[in-house]
């Protein structure tokens, strides 16, 4: 295995509470994983940490990657859909990487644009609002602008909460589709159906670390109730840990 992140001995705190602690691990190039765990378990600051959102309190992610090899999608709730800004102006955002001084628009990107549109199933739907879409198509967008990001690592903070069984097919081809091409992608799951039917790998997170490895291997009932309980634990018992948490730079 190559690795492409290294994540060692990684603690990340909120106000000195740790809300992962003591991770250590590797995702190979190329690896599709699930992060799984219950509520709380950490999975969004993982993400976070990998991305160099958040700084760790102890330990480190190790990656020779730069920024602009991440393609990241936050959850839902993390956005706020009222800013007054058209689907294929979001989908461009994906471009910044190509967009010249003062954001010019590198030629052929919105034709790219156009196509990234076509293939989340979104034809024709450029001009709208993003505040007019379905939670689903306000999806298929943030795909889309992913498709145009065209990144090596992908994360994908529970890419299929709250949208319908065909939206989350149509989704789910796509990410297949990233790992056929060889990027490595990490994906934020709760629901552990789709973690066995689709994601060859896994990393169980109850703040601690509970495995890391072959889904099939991971996701045992043993692990899911040790899961389970160490969530629970930590709810209780949770310590502060270390200095305050700075925000990245
Ligand atoms: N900005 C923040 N400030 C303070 N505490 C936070 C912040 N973000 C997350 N936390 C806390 O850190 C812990 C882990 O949160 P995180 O969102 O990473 O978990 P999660 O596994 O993604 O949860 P969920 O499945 O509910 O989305 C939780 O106890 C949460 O309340």
């Amino acid at each position: 295995m190559t690795p492409v992140i290294r994540i060692d001995n990684l603690t990340v705190a909120y106000n000195r509470h740790p809300a992962i602690h003591h991770v250590s691990g590797a995702f190979a190039k190329g690896s599709l994983t699930a992060i799984a765990g219950p509520n709380g378990a950490g999975k969004s600051t993982l993400l976070k940490a990998i991305m160099g959102e958040l700084r760790p309190v102890e330990g480190r992610v190790e990656h020779r990657l730069g920024r602009a090899e991440f393609g990241y999608l936050p959850q839902a709730a993390e956005i706020d859909r009222r800013f007054p800004i058209s689907v294929i102006d979001t989908v461009m955002l994906g471009a910044w990487k190509t967009a010249g001084a003062f954001g010019r628009i590198a030629p052929g990107e919105m034709k790219r644009a156009g196509e990234a549109l076509s293939a989340v199933g979104l034809d024709g739907f450029g001009k709208r609002h993003v505040g007019s879409l379905s939670a689903g198509q306000f999806q298929r967008v943030l795909f889309a602008r992913l498709l145009l990001q065209d990144a090596g690592i992908i994360l994908l903070d529970e890419p299929f909460a709250a949208i319908d069984a065909r939206t989350t097919r149509d989704l789910i081809d796509i990410v297949s589709r990233w790992h056929g091409e060889g990027r490595t992608v990490i994906a934020v799951l709760h629901d552990f159906e789709l973690v066995r039917a689709h994601f060859p790998e896994t990393l169980l997170l109850a703040r601690e670390l509970v495995g890391w490895g072959p889904t099939a291997d991971v996701m045992s009932s043993a692990n899911l109730l040790k899961a389970r309980a160490m969530a629970e634990r930590w709810d209780e018992d949770a310590e502060a840990c270390g200095p305050v948490q700075a925000p990245a730079a």
